[in-house]
């Protein structure tokens, strides 16, 4: 069997970075890539807000993760070296790295650090796994076109691979509908609401879970559920799309009477991502939908998303996951790595 050393950079050292560093702590060291390699994943360099941290013969994934959980700056780990505030920086200083993980907050208006860093890494001729979205919604054609890999799957569902089931799917069906629930955050504060808690609470135990953006209008809004919804319609139905193109609703107007009434007339209200033809594209909109109670995405608990595909041939496909924190999207992203290293 071949063993291979993958040396990481991680950017973003919050919900989704600290639980990446535990999976890697807990044992992906010499998991299995796809192609039967044994990859042994080192974290050469790290980066948060407050900079840049290298160690070439590796960062102990576990007490950094502990560090930062107690509310520690990496810059203050002992035995690092600070090489900067950015990705950038890291490259200029010679830190050598063979692929960077993007884990840091979305900025919609600039891309801001993380386009930035996406582009540094690519530039360079590495490879990136994006949890971020925002680089990927705002510079679509850039990321998917020629050059190093950028792998996203963590971006669209957490651990639901819903581009691959898409893609796979609309092989040999053309689809007439898809709705998407992708934002756990709405799912899971819309059900505490109609369970009677009230909306600053059932978002603060959100929060509490990290599923939360850290921003939580980021998704009470409807932001992150119309970036799913356009790298979705971009990844599988070659929509072109961008942000701007989605018709977005978000779920602060939703009331506890709102849910109770749908419930008393065999519906639930659910926040999602709809995109259907529109003659010569697709119309995508986001939007809190009364659905009727036996649809597949009203029967989703409240720690669930889903995602449903109506096909012309290939019937109605539905899949859902049941993701309660920020793990199961931190295993998107060391599947993501896994794949693209291996
Ligand atoms: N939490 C979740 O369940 C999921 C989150 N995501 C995405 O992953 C990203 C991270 O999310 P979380 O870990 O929940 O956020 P978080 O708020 O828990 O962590 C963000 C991290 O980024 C760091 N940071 C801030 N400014 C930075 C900069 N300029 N450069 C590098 N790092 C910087 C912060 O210090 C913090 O360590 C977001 O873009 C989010 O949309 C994607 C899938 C699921
Ligand atoms: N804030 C997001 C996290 C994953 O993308 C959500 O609530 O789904």
């Amino acid at each position: 069997m071949t063993r291979k050393t993958v040396r990481l950079a991680l950017s973003g050292l919050g919900a989704i970075g600290g639980s990446l560093l535990r999976l890697i702590a807990d044992g992906a060291q010499g998991t299995y890539s796809p192609r039967g390699t044994a990859l042994d994943l080192r974290v050469v360099a790290a980066v948060d807000s407050s900079g840049a941290i290298a160690d070439a013969a590796g960062i102990d994934p576990a007490p950094l993760a502990a560090h930062k959980a107690a509310g520690g700056r990496a810059v203050d780990l002992p035995g690092v070296t600070v090489a900067g505030r950015t990705v950038a920086d890291l490259l200029a200083a010679g830190v050598e790295f063979d692929l960077l993980v993007e884990a840091g907050p979305g900025d919609l208006e600039t891309g801001g650090a993380g386009l930035a860093a996406v582009r540094a890494a690519r530039a360079a001729g590495l490879p990136v796994v994006l949890a971020a979205k925002a680089p990927l919604v705002l510079a679509w054609d850039e990321l998917t076109g020629p050059g190093p890999a950028v792998a996203y799957s963590a971006c669209v569902g957490g651990a639901l691979p819903t581009v691959t089931l898409l893609r796979a799917t609309l092989t040999s069906a053309r689809a007439s509908k898809i709705e998407a629930a992708l934002n756990g955050t709405s799912v899971y504060v819309l059900s505490l609401i109609e369970d009677g808690l009230s909306p600053a609470d059932a978002v603060a135990r959100a929060q509490a879970t990290g599923i939360a953006e850290p921003d939580p209008s980021f998704d009470l809004d409807g932001w992150d559920a119309a970036c799913k919804l356009v790298i979705l319609a971009n990844a599988t139905l070659g929509a072109h799309a961008r942000l701007t193109d989605v018709d977005r609703t978000g779920i602060t107007d939703v009331t506890r009477d709102d849910l109770l009434r749908a419930r008393a007339t065999g519906h639930r209200i659910v926040p999602v991502g709809t995109a259907v033809p529109n003659g010569t594209g697709w119309r995508l909109t986001v939007a809190p939908v009364a659905l009727p109670a036996d649809h597949p995405l009203a029967r989703m608990d409240p720690e669930e998303m889903g995602v449903v595909v109506h096909t012309d041939v290939a019937g109605r496909l539905c899949a859902t996951t049941r993701e309660p924190d920020a793990v199961p999207s931190a295993a998107a992203v060391l599947r993501d790595i896994l794949t693209t290293a291996g």
